[in-house]
């Protein structure tokens, strides 16, 4: 894919651009979903950059999506983060919205947390949960949408990555741990996210058929990324706030809409951001005692070969 502008050299261009610019060597890497982009102001001595400023990178088009990559710390751990990120419905190719990730990798980036915002399916759910994401169905996948279609780049990872380990098993139980721990064992759910390209929400047929496959939400980015990041070997949590329940019943008056997702998020945006901060501590912390060692290596030592 080097020729359509989202090969290594850009992705390696980008990132040579980003770190002759700021001090920070990130080793933690956050996307923010829909509304969820007070994230990033959680980051302390910040050198941020506007999108569009930066080589080869796509511009945000969403409401809710500020379009800034902000670096700084996080409780003195080292971090960037995506103020917005992209989607299919955008129009850009799975490859380019994904782009970002790679340039993660190259910037030295080894744990990614992703948020978003999605639509309940499974019935247990509230609006205002947070769902940690355990596996997802990636439904443009089916299609051929992947984003490592296309010649494979070995620098990044294997021609065939596994994705049976993509969300991290220990990193997953510390969000449990650490959630319940803040007390919000009320609003913490664990469960499957099905990706759709969007934009238009769901009929409820389609919510039907998506709750019957085994997706607990729903919603239009995330899993793109995760399959990136994955491939170049990085470790991944991912969390979905739960906006707004899917619409199931022809009886109900609900109806989705983009500014009830930005409302849930302005809502619960306090609790995410102490969840993911809280996390980042612990993280730094075990690395020096291993109690939350993720399993990423050994999932990339089993799966694929290292990128050279
Ligand atoms: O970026 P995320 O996945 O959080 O955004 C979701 C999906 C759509 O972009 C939007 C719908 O309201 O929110
Ligand atoms: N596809 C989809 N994406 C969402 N993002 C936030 N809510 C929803 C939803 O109900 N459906």
């Amino acid at each position: 894919m080097a020729d359509k502008g989202y090969g290594y050299e850009e992705c390696e261009a980008t990132a040579d651009w980003l770190l002759a610019r700021t001090g920070v060597r990130p080793a933690v890497g956050i996307v923010c979903g829909s509304g969820l982009g007070g994230l990033a102001d959680m980051l302390k001595d910040q050198v941020a950059f506007n999108y569009e400023d930066i080589p080869n990178f796509p511009q945000s088009t969403v409401h809710g999506h500020a379009g800034r990559l902000v670096f700084g710390t996080l409780k003195g751990r080292s971090c960037v983060c995506m103020q917005g990120r992209f989607h299919l419905y955008e129009g850009y190719p799975v490859q380019k919205i994904t782009l970002p990730i790679r340039i993660f990798k190259l910037l030295g980036v080894d744990t990614v947390m992703l948020t978003n915002a999605a639509g309940g399916l499974n019935r247990d759910f509230k609006v205002g949960d947070i769902m940690v994401i355990k596996d997802h169905l990636n439904l443009p996948g089916f299609a051929g949408v992947n984003p490592l279609s296309g010649p494979n780049d070995e620098r990044f990872g294997a021609r065939f990555p596994c994705m049976s380990d993509a969300y991290d098993g220990a990193l997953r139980q510390m969000a449990m741990h650490v959630g319940r721990e803040l007390g919000y064992g009320d609003f913490l759910k664990e469960g499957v996210y099905c990706v759709l390209g969007g934009p238009s929400f769901e009929t409820i047929a389609e919510s039907r058929m998506l709750h019957k496959l085994g997706a607990d939400a729903v919603g239009m980015s995330t899993a793109h990324e995760v399959i990136v990041a994955r491939h170049c070997g990085m470790r991944v949590l991912a969390l979905s706030l739960i906006t707004n329940q899917a619409v199931m019943d022809y009886d109900s008056e609900a109806k989705a809409n983009h500014e009830e997702v930005l409302e849930t998020g302005t809502r619960r945006a306090a609790q995410l951001e102490r969840l993911v901060s809280t996390m980042v501590t612990k993280m730094e912390l075990n690395n020096n005692n291993n109690n939350y060692a993720g399993d990423a290596d050994r999932g990339t030592l089993a799966c694929q070969r290292k990128p050279q």
